[in-house]
């Protein structure tokens, strides 16, 4: 089979609201570097990854102060309204590569042996694939008022994590054609599901999260300072 080429997405224009904090999340200090340098760092280490996309909001101005944006791997694209309007205007500034993994800027804490693990699948099995932890606790639906209505069957329940990793080609054309039918996309997979097209799910590390509210930022503290002191 011939050697396949990997570029990356890194969606990053988003304004973290949940985070409630003076700048956006992926610029807040953490385990002495910012989010966004750690979300970055595993991709731009990874030797198969020739370039990595970031996707910055119109009025990103921290970026660019960074000495990891002068990285010759880096490429810049332009946000859009929501995250996969970010991740499509991504696409478009990819040069030349067959696969694609997208990663959230948010997701600092990411493992070399889970991106190993999603280029190793590609290479055996040649479809798309994404990195999930499987749900251990009980599933419950409740109405807007926290009223219980049922259990929900836990089996085969999935937290759908980062990197997703596609052909540059199919990704593409799923996300236009979701977007242009109004679908509501809030990850690569859910644009190939709609396709019709198949994606695989490996159980990726628990510690690969995603900081969405204050109180995450020292779990990925903790994470952070474990896994460098390893
Ligand atoms: N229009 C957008 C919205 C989000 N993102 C990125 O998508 C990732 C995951 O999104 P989320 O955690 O929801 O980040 P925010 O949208 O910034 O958070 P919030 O919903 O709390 O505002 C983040 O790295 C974020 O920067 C993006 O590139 N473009
Ligand atoms: C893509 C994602 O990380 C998968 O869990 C997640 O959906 C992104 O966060 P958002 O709040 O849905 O934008």
């Amino acid at each position: 089979m011939i050697k396949q080429t990997y570029a990356a997405i890194l969606p990053a224009a988003g304004i973290g609201s949940r985070m409630q904090a003076a700048v956006p999340k992926q610029y807040l200090p953490l385990a002495g570097k910012t989010v966004i340098e750690h979300s970055l760092s595993k991709l731009l280490q990874h030797p198969a990854i020739s370039q990595v996309v970031v996707v910055l909001a119109e009025n990103d101005r921290w970026f660019r102060q960074l000495e990891v944006a002068k990285h010759p791997k880096i490429s810049l694209a332009l946000g859009g309204a929501e995250r996969c309007d970010s991740v499509l205007s991504g696409l478009h500034a990819i040069k030349k590569a067959d696969w694609v993994l997208v990663h959230d800027a948010a997701r600092p804490c990411l493992a070399h042996s889970d991106i190993e693990l999603l280029i190793k699948h590609i290479e055996q099995h040649h479809q798309g694939v994404i990195l999930g932890a499987q749900v251990r606790d009980t599933m419950k639906r409740s109405d807007a008022n926290g009223n219980i209505l049922n259990t929900v069957d836990r089996d085969g329940l999935w937290h759908a994590l980062t990197p997703q990793a596609f052909p540059v080609q199919q990704l593409r054309h799923a996300l236009q054609s979701a977007l242009m039918q109004g679908v509501n996309i809030t990850d690569e997979a859910s644009a190939i599901e709609f396709s019709g097209e198949a994606c695989s799910i490996l159980p990726g590390r628990s510690d690969n999260l995603k900081v969405t509210r204050p109180e995450d930022m020292a779990m990925a503290e903790r994470f952070l300072t474990q896994s460098l002191s390893q």
